[in-house]
C-alpha cells in the first residue's frame, strides 16, 4: 500500500527532530508546543505586536503608545475526538538552542516557526463550538491529540533547549548574587531553576481567581499563564495557536498578495492577534502528558504587556454583555449574571486594576491602590461607574496629598486642606543637605505631575479611545468568533518620572471561551467596547470643560 504524502512528510520531519534531539540532548525537563518567531516589535525597540511584523500588524494600530497551577477538573471538556488533520507547516527556521544566547544576540537566534498541529485544534478544539461532554472525554480528546503529537516530542524538546536556555541566561543576567540559584537548584536540572525563581507577576490586575493561579513573570519580559485542566486551557491555547498559523499564513503568502490570498478566517485572526500578547508556545513541566492528557502544569507563554513599563497602571475591563456560554447550565448563567446583573447593560465591567498612586491613603508599600472584582461589580449605576473609570485614570490623589502635605511642611507651598506649617526659610535650615535634595525631587515630580496630566490623564483617555476605536472596528468587521468573558487589558505609565510618561498599551486577553461560528459575530463584546468610548467621551468633555484637558494635553 503507498504511503500518502503527508505521511512520508511527516515521518522525515520526524526524522529530522531526532536528528536534533540527539545533537544536545541536556535538558529534557520541558515540552513547549511552539515557539513562535519572536521578532516582533519589542524586541526590536518598537511596541509589541506593532512595527517590524507586518504580518501581524493591522495599519491603524497605535504607534506612539508607545506556584503552579491547582488541578481542576470540574469543568466540562470538550466532547469526541475528531480525527486529526497533520499540519505540514514545520518550519525549517531553527535555530540552535544550546542555552548559550546573549542579549545581543537574541534577534537572530529566537525565531523559530514550529507549528505544531494547529489544524488538529482547528479540527477539534474550536470549530466544534461550544459543544461539551462529559470530563471523561477530556482525556479521549486530548489523548488523541498527545499521542499523536508525542512523535514530534523530540524535535519539541529541542525547540524547549532554546527556550530554556535563553529565560536561563536572562536570569544569570539578570540575577543579583544574593538571589542567583541554589547548587541544588541548578543541579535539579535548568528548567526547575527557572521554576524555582519565578514569581508571580508584579500587577496582575484582574483574572480567574488569581490568588490561587497567579500569572508567573519569565525573565526578562515574558510571562507564564498557568491553565486550567479543562476546556478552557484547550480552547485558549487553540485561539493562540490559531492566531499564530494565521500570522505565517499571510506572511507565506506574501502580506495577502500571494496566489489566492488568505481566506477570510486567515484575516480576521491574523488582525486580531494585533490586540493580543505575543504567544510564544506551551510550557510544561516534566512528567506530564505521557498519558496523553494535557499535563498538569502546563503555561501559556506570553509577552508581558507591562514590561515596558516602569510603574504600570493596570485595567482588566471583562467585555461583553454576558459571561456564559451560550451552551451553559442553568446554575452556570445564573451565577454569572449574580455577579453583575449590570453587565447586561453596559457590556463589560471591571474586574479588577491596579494604578500607581503612592499619595492615596488606600495605596499599598509598593504605591499601588488595588481594585478589586468586588469593586468592579459595585457600580451599579451608569454615574458610578463612569466616576469609577474616572478614579481609575486618575492620579489626583497623589497630587492633592502631595500638595497637603507640602503645605503642611513647607509654608511657602501650595497649602490644600490647611494645616499649620512652619516658615519655607524655617524648613529649609532644618533640612540636610539630602533632605533638601530629596525635598527638590519631590517638588519637581509634583510639578511633573501637574505638567503632564495630574489628575484626570487626559493624553492618556485620548489614546486609550483611540485604541478603542480600532478595536472595535475589528469587533465590527468581524463575523466568526465569539468571545466570552475575555477582556481588554489596559496598560499605561503611572511614573510621572518616567521619560514614557505618556506611553499606554491596550490589549485583549483571555481566551479561554472563544468559539467559531459562521456568522459568530460578538455584539456583546462590541457593545461594552461603545460604553467604555460613550464613557471616555463624556469623562474628557467634562475636563474640556474644566479646563484641564487643554493644560493635560
Ligand atoms: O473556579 P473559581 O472558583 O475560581 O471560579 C471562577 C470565578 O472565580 P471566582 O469564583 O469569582 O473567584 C471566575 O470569576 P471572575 O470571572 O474572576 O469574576 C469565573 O466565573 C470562572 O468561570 P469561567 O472560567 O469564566 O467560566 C469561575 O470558574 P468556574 O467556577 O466556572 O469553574
Ligand atoms: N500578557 C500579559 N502581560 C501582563 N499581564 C497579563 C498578561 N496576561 C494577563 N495578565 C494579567 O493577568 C490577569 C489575568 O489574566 P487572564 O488572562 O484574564 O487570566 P485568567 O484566565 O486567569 O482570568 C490580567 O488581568 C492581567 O493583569
Amino acid at each position: 500500500m503507498a504511503i500518502p504524502k503527508s505521511t512520508q512528510q511527516f515521518y522525515l520531519l520526524t526524522a529530522f527532530a531526532s536528528l536534533f534531539t540527539i545533537i544536545g540532548v541536556t535538558i529534557t525537563a520541558v515540552t513547549i508546543t511552539h515557539i513562535l518567531e519572536e521578532s516582533k516589535g519589542e524586541e526590536e525597540g518598537e511596541e509589541e505586536n506593532v512595527g517590524s511584523d507586518s504580518s501581524k500588524t493591522p495599519p491603524d494600530i497605535p504607534t506612539n503608545t508607545p506556584a503552579n497551577t491547582p488541578v481542576r477538573s470540574k469543568k466540562p471538556a470538550l466532547s469526541k475526538p475528531q480525527p486529526l488533520v497533520r499540519s505540514s507547516s514545520l518550519s525549517s527556521s531553527y535555530e540552535r538552542g544550546d542555552g548559550t544566547s546573549t542579549l545581543s544576540r537574541r534577534k537572530s537566534m529566537i525565531p523559530s516557526t514550529f507549528t505544531i498541529t494547529p489544524e488538529e485544534f482547528e479540527a477539534m478544539l474550536v470549530k466544534r463550538g461550544s459543544a461539551r461532554g462529559s470530563s471523561g472525554d477530556l482525556k479521549a480528546v486530548a489523548g488523541s491529540l498527545f499521542q499523536d503529537v508525542k512523535k514530534v516530542h523530540e524535535f519539541r524538546t529541542t525547540l524547549v533547549r532554546t527556550a530554556t536556555g535563553r529565560a536561563l541566561t536572562w536570569l544569570d543576567m539578570t540575577s543579583s548574587p544574593s538571589s542567583s540559584p541554589t547548587t541544588s537548584a541548578i543541579n535539579k536540572g535548568p528548567f526547575d531553576r527557572v521554576f524555582s525563581s519565578l514569581k508571580p507577576i508584579l500587577v496582575q490586575a484582574g483574572g480567574l481567581s488569581w490568588k490561587k493561579r497567579p500569572l508567573h513573570h519569565f525573565p526578562p519580559d515574558f510571562v507564564l499563564k498557568p491553565l486550567p485542566q479543562d476546556s478552557r486551557a484547550y480552547r485558549e491555547l487553540g485561539f493562540y495557536e490559531r492566531m499564530s498559523l494565521a500570522c505565517e499564513r499571510y506572511k507565506e503568502s506574501k502580506g495577502g498578495r500571494g496566489k489566492g490570498g488568505v481566506d477570510r478566517e486567515t484575516d480576521l485572526l491574523r488582525r486580531f492577534s494585533a490586540f493580543a500578547p505575543s504567544y510564544y508556545g506551551l510550557v510544561t513541566r516534566e512528567g506530564g502528558g505521557g498519558g496523553g492528557e494535557l499535563p498538569k502544569s502546563s503555561f501559556l507563554l506570553l509577552k508581558d504587556t507591562t514590561a515596558t513599563f516602569s510603574r504600570p497602571c493596570v485595567i482588566d475591563f471583562k467585555m461583553g454583555r454576558q459571561c456564559y456560554e451560550l451552551d451553559s447550565g442553568v446554575q452556570k448563567r445564573q451565577d454569572e449574571i449574580n455577579k453583575y446583573p449590570e453587565q447586561a447593560t453596559f457590556g463589560f465591567r471591571v474586574s479588577g486594576a491596579n494604578i500607581y498612586d503612592p499619595g492615596d491613603g488606600e495605596a499599598g508599600d509598593d504605591g499601588y491602590v488595588r481594585f478589586y472584582k468586588q469593586w468592579g461589580r459595585g457600580m451599579k449605576d451608569r454615574k458610578t461607574l463612569k466616576d469609577g473609570i474616572v478614579r481609575l485614570f486618575t492620579q489626583e490623589t497623589t497630587l492633592r496629598r502631595k500638595r497637603a502635605k507640602e503645605g503642611q511642611k513647607v509654608g511657602g507651598g501650595v497649602k490644600v486642606g490647611g494645616g499649620g506649617g512652619t516658615s519655607k526659610e524655617d524648613s529649609e535650615a532644618e533640612l540636610t543637605e539630602e533632605e533638601e535634595k530629596a525635598r527638590q525631587r519631590k517638588e519637581d515630580r509634583s510639578e511633573r505631575i501637574r505638567k503632564h496630566g495630574g489628575g484626570v490623564r487626559c493624553r492618556i483617555l485620548v489614546e486609550f479611545r483611540r485604541q478603542l476605536k480600532i478595536l472595535a472596528a475589528w469587533l465590527k468587521d468581524n463575523d466568526r468568533f465569539t468571545f466570552t468573558a475575555s477582556s481588554v487589558l489596559f496598560v499605561y505609565e503611572g511614573d510621572p518620572e518616567c521619560p514614557g510618561f505618556d506611553n499606554c498599551k491596550l490589549r485583549a486577553i483571555d481566551f479561554a471561551h472563544v468559539v467559531e461560528r459562521e456568522g459568530g459575530r460578538d455584539a456583546g463584546f462590541l457593545d461594552g467596547v461603545y460604553t467604555l468610548l460613550r464613557l471616555v467621551d463624556e469623562i474628557l468633555r467634562k475636563q474640556e470643560e474644566l479646563g484641564k484637558l487643554r493644560e493635560d494635553l
